[in-house]
């Protein structure tokens, strides 16, 4: 009998799995699967769970959001395993499963398990950590882990939203120094992402032009400190009207291989949640290291 490992936030989005778990795992079972399922008890548990058992199993399925599929691959890539993932979407945002354009509801993406195909895309190296299609710091990117789940259970993608207009009036700006390919980049700069997907925050568009997954490479921008408030609002209207970016600002561009170096600490999120402070990040991009299912 194949085995499956089943892995779910019960908190994840909206608590909404909870009442489907019955019927996913019906539909697992009569696919054919020895079915073993961990509800996930504290952050860093999906990843325990996977480091721990998943080289026992055909199929790892994961169900919460962006933050349990972080800890799921993150277990993968750390353990070296080449197992299939599965994801079930349950979060809050998904901007990754919309970027595998996933079913929309979960009892359908569970299905994939029977009738999906398995792809191949890219997975980012961020120093020892790993993180599926976005690694970001500065403005907005402590919204999502210093937003309670609680408020984003009630309010979902608007809490990120309320949090993020909140922080406008107090930015930082960071002294950086960063290296792709041939280029040295240097100034003072407000906001950096690293993305694999065709949102961020449920914002489409706003990771630039001809974005593939399975390309080896990661789209980059970097936001430099603007001069003032009506400045910063121009810049954040143009990136959520995915308009033509305003260059003297915003740098936009693909690499593999990135080095940014800080004169002081830098708190990073990777996948939404908390990733580290560092001063010195080297993002590498593993060339179609994670085997995911998807619709055929
Ligand atoms: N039982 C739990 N109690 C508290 N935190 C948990 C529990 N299980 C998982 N977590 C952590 O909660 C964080 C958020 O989880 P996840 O990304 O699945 O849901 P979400 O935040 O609702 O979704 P999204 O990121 O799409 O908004 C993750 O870091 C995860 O490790």
């Amino acid at each position: 009998m194949k085995k499956l490992l089943l892995i779910y936030n019960p908190h994840a989005g909206k608590a909404l799995i909870k009442n489907k778990l019955s019927e996913i795992v019906e539909f697992i079972t009569k696919s054919g699967f020895e079915i073993t399922i961990y509800s996930t008890l504290y952050s860093g548990h999906a990843k325990e769970i996977v480091k721990a058992r998943a080289g026992e199993f055909d199929i790892v399925v994961c169900s919460g959001g962006d933050g349990t599929l972080d800890e799921v691959v993150t277990g993968i890539m750390e353990k070296e395993l080449d197992t299939v993932v599965g994801y079930i979407p349950a979060g809050s945002t998904n901007d990754f499963a919309n970027s595998l354009r996933l079913p929309k509801t979960m009892v359908n993406a569970a299905k994939l398990i029977e009738n999906g195909s398995v792809v191949s895309c890219d997975v980012g190296q961020f120093n020892e950590d790993s993180f599926v299609y976005i690694a970001a710091f500065g403005l907005f990117t402590d919204v999502s882990y210093q937003t309670s789940q609680e408020l984003k259970n009630v309010l979902g993608h608007a809490a990120y939203l309320l949090e993020g207009v909140k922080r406008l009036a107090n930015i930082m700006a960071y002294d950086l120094k960063v290296y792709h390919d041939d280029e040295v980049i240097e100034g003072r700069f407000i906001y950096g992402m690293i993305t694999n997907s065709l949102s961020v925050g449920g914002f489409q568009g706003m990771t630039g032009r001809n974005v593939k997954l399975d390309d080896g490479l990661f789209e980059v921008m970097l936001i430099r400190e603007p001069k003032n408030p009506i400045e910063l609002q121009n810049i954040i209207t143009s990136l959520l009207l995915a308009e033509e970016a305003d260059s003297r600002y915003i740098l936009s561009f693909k690499t593999d291989n990135l080095r940014i170096e800080a004169k002081d600490n830098i708190s990073w999120t990777l996948d939404g949640e908390f990733g580290g402070d560092y001063k010195d990040v080297d993002i590498k991009v593993r060339k179609r290291a994670l085997k995911i299912l998807v619709k055929k």
